[in-house]
């Protein structure tokens, strides 16, 4: 078979990363970008990376989805707050029986999805990454950068290992990025949770990076307690979380460098928050199970107080 062609809808930290690696190891990638567009056009891409910095200067740059080629493979990295668009943006640049790859933070994003395009495969990916854009094309790679992956059937049913994870999976690791295929999404999903509702909460609400978070006790017991309460949201779909797992996050991210997380720095630029993807959809699928998670609904609550009065 010919080489995959990918498309990238939304090059910020994420899909500018994810698809210069791509690009760089010999596929075809297309940039979808807004407003570093023209920059992107006539400089390509810059990724400064503790793996190694690169420079792509020449790039498929693309400001309107009309003119984009139908992908092979679809990667979603916009912001969540941004995908009221995707029934516009995504019908047009994804090839029948191709792939929709939702790389985004967040639960239920791969059901929105399948109300959008028929016809492909859907399959999540949580990224361990801390990446931030520093500038127009410019994406500054600090730490991590792994991807777990799981392909989407209604309702998070299980799928196994499908041959669109295993073909997604050899052209990032051909691009050198380190990936890891799941046989339960729904399960890795809550995973990811178990770090973004508590550090991205908290930065946002105390003000504190990451290292700032440990550090002091009365932070920590929180993280620590909230950590568990997404573990009881797990529980109620269904999904066991084995108690190791929470020390294991409380060490990465002792061990990460001090980080402004995502959140925090949306809020900082007074853009919106991810409060709804994040802890809203969380939130709304334990109470459909009969669980109110009140302190993670204690946090949502403070959140869309602050990026409604942050914005207005
Ligand atoms: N950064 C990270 O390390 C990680 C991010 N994630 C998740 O990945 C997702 C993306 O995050 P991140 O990359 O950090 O966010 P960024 O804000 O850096 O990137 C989003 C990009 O989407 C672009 N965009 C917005 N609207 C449009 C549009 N209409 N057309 C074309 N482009 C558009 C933005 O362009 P413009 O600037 O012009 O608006 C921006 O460059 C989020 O869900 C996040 O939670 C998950 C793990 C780690
Ligand atoms: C956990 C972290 C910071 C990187 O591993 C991340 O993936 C995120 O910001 O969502």
């Amino acid at each position: 078979m010919d080489k995959r062609t990918y498309a990238i809808l939304g090059t910020g930290a994420l899909g500018g990363f994810y698809g210069a690696k791509l690009q760089k190891s010999g596929l075809e990638v297309h940039y979808l970008l807004k407003s570093d567009y023209q920059q992107v056009r006539e400089n390509g891409l810059i990724i400064e990376s503790k793996d190694g910095d690169f420079t792509l200067s020449q790039v498929n740059a693309h400001n309107n989805v009309d003119k984009m080629p139908p992908c092979d493979v679809v990667i979603i990295s916009l912001k969540t707050t941004q995908n009221q668009l995707l029934p516009h943006l995504l019908p047009p640049i994804v090839k029948d029986d191709g792939v929709v790859l939702v790389l985004q933070n967040g639960l239920d994003i791969e059901a929105e999805v399948a109300e959008i395009v028929n016809n492909v495969s859907i399959i999540g990916g949580l990224c361990f990454l801390c990446a931030n854009k520093v500038g127009p094309g410019h994406i500054h790679h600090l730490d991590y950068g792994q991807i777990t992956l799981g392909e989407y059937k209604s309702n998070y049913q299980l799928t196994g290992i499908t041959k669109k994870m295993r073909e997604v999976t050899t052209d990032f690791e051909n691009a050198g990025i380190s990936i890891e295929m799941l046989e339960d999404l729904l399960l890795g999903r809550w995973k990811k949770l178990v770090w973004n509702i508590p550090y991205n909460g908290l930065s946002v609400i105390l003000d504190g990076r990451t290292d700032e978070l440990m550090t002091d006790i009365h932070t920590r017991q929180l993280v620590e307690s909230l950590m568990w309460e997404v573990v009881a949201g797990a529980k109620s779909t269904g999904r066991i979380i084995p108690e190791s797992f929470i020390q294991t996050m409380l060490d990465y991210t002792t061990k990460m460098k001090p980080y402004r997380t995502s959140m925090k720095i949306d809020f900082d630029e007074k853009r919106p928050l991810e409060v709804d993807a994040i802890f809203g959809n969380p939130l709304r699928k334990a109470e459909l199970a009969g669980v109110n998670l009140q302190q993670i609904r204690c946090l949502y609550q403070q959140l869309k107080f602050l990026d409604m009065k942050n914005r207005s």
